[in-house]
This record gives structure tokens, sequence and C-alpha cells, in this order.
């Protein structure tokens, strides 16, 4: 399979790794300075790249009929837009917060035990994530999922960084060294603590993830989530 990366930096790289391992080869970098892009050689892109450039990648592709894999956070306000136009266009799209085996595992058991904690009001959810210094946006995509998936299944309304209102998760996003990414859960009452916890050791699961997701795609139209591509649930 021919893959482009839009988006060239630490996961760019261990995707082309993870995609060598498995005999595809990379037609393209994109990265900020590229001024021409050819699409014709590419059966699949791969947009790990920052929140100001994901939604013009995916564009770009979608009107090149490239099936597109996005994983880069921080853009969601054009989401509908990016849904859309993958419609309009007979296209294949795919984004998720976090492309990773675990992570999904989690998300089916955050909506799990969210169904099971949504009549137990002595408990009150907060929800912590770490991540290393150069992340541009917070919370993590993976936090905001994590909320909704608690929003859907209980009586809490929204999310917000740090203090919050009533009916609010709080979300407090620390930055610390090189760490790859960890969320924790935590359900607190006076007596005690539930807490869930996923721990990423190394970027290797995240690049893994959306490079099966590149292969999955092929042959398909239209948008799909990772939950799709691993069977989950
Ligand atoms: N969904 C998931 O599973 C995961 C998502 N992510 C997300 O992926 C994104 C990238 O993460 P990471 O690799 O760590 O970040 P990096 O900063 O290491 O890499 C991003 C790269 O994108 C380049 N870039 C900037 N503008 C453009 C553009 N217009 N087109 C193409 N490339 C561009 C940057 O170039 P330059 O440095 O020159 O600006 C840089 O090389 C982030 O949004 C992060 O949150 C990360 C891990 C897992
Ligand atoms: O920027 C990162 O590094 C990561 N970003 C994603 C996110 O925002 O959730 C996924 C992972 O946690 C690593």
């Amino acid at each position: 399979m021919n893959i482009a990366l839009f988006g060239y930096g630490k996961m760019g790289k261990m995707i082309e790794q993870i995609a060598l391992g498995r005999n595809h080869t990379i037609v393209a970098k994109i990265d900020i300075d590229t001024t021409e892009i050819d699409f014709s050689r590419m059966d699949v892109a791969i947009d790990f790249s920052q929140p100001s450039a994901a939604f013009e990648n995916i564009q770009q592709c979608l009107e090149h009929k490239v099936p597109i894999i996005c994983g880069t956070t921080g853009w969601l306000k054009d989401f509908d837009n990016a849904v859309a136009l993958c419609k309009e266009k007979n296209g294949a799209f795919i984004y998720a917060s976090n492309y990773s085996l675990g992570v999904n595992v989690f998300f089916e058991l955050n909506a799990y035990l969210a169904k099971m904690m949504q009549n137990l009001n002595q408990y009150r959810v907060s929800m912590e994530e770490i991540h290393h210094t150069q992340k541009l946006d917070a919370p993590s995509g993976t936090a905001i999922t994590l909320a909704e998936g608690i929003i859907k299944n209980t009586g809490y309304q929204g999310w917000k960084l740090d203090t919050v209102g009533e009916g609010e998760i709080p979300i407090v996003a620390k930055r610390i060294d090189d760490v790859p990414g960890t969320h924790t859960i935590t359900y607190t009452s006076k007596v005690d603590d539930i807490e869930i916890k996923h721990t990423a050791h190394s970027r290797e699961g995240f690049a893994l993830g959306a490079v099966v997701a590149a292969e999955w795609i092929i042959g398909k139209k239209g948008v799909f989530t990772m939950k799709d591509v691993l069977n989950l649930g």
C-alpha cells in the first residue's frame, strides 16, 4: 500500500517505521514547508500534523479522492465540515482522538463505568491527563472523547479545564517532560475513590493503530471510527 504522511514529526516518524515493517511504501512526507503535493500515487493518507493544519489536509485529500486517516487533535470545530465534505465527495475518512487498541478498550470501559455510576449521586467524577511539554492542545483529544463518553451515559452536561460549575466534568491537564499520554478518571465519594487509568508506554500503540486503520479503509466509502476498525463492543 502506498501511504502519504501529512506531518513528519514524532508521530509521522513512528508511523513510517511501523508502515515499513508491514511492507508498505511511504510515497510522500508532507510538512509545513511542502509546496507541491502529488496525490496520484497515494492509496491512503495519514495526518498527524497540527491543529491549525489538519482540516486543510483532510480537505485536500478528500478533493483528490484519497482516503484519509486523521489523528491530529485540537481541530474539531471543523469536524462537521469534514464529514459533510466526505459525503459530498463520496470519500473515506476516519478521525480518532486516539488510535491505540488499549485506549479504545479504555473508551468502552469508561462508558460502561459511567452507566453504572449514573444514579450514584454520592460520587463526583473528575479527569486528569498528562502529556509531554511539546503538546499544543489542552485538554487532550482523548480526554475530550472520555468526557463525551461520560456525558452520554450520565447527567453531566459538559466538561471544563480545572474549575467547573455544577454538572460539569473537571479536567486537569498536566504537561511533564516526555510523557506519551496518561489518562485517569476518578469517581470520588466521602468514603472512597474508584479510579480507572490508561498509561501509554510509548507512541508505538498510536502509530500501529493508525496504520491498521489505513489498511482497513482501503476500498471503503464513508465516515468511520476506530470502533468500526477494531470491531469493539
Ligand atoms: N490520535 C492519536 O492517536 C494521536 C494523536 N496525536 C496528535 O497528532 C498530532 C501530531 O503529534 P506529534 O507528531 O507528536 O507532533 P509533532 O509536533 O512532533 O509533529 C507535527 C508535525 O506536523 C508538521 N506540520 C505543521 N504544519 C503542517 C502542515 N500544514 N502540513 C503537514 N505537516 C505540518 C510539523 O512541522 P513543524 O515542526 O515544521 O511545524 C511537525 O513536523 C498532534 O495533534 C497530537 O495531539 C499524537 C499522538 C497520538
Ligand atoms: O499529543 C500527543 O502526544 C497525544 N495526543 C492525543 C490526544 O490529544 O489525546 C493522543 C495521545 O494521548 C498522545
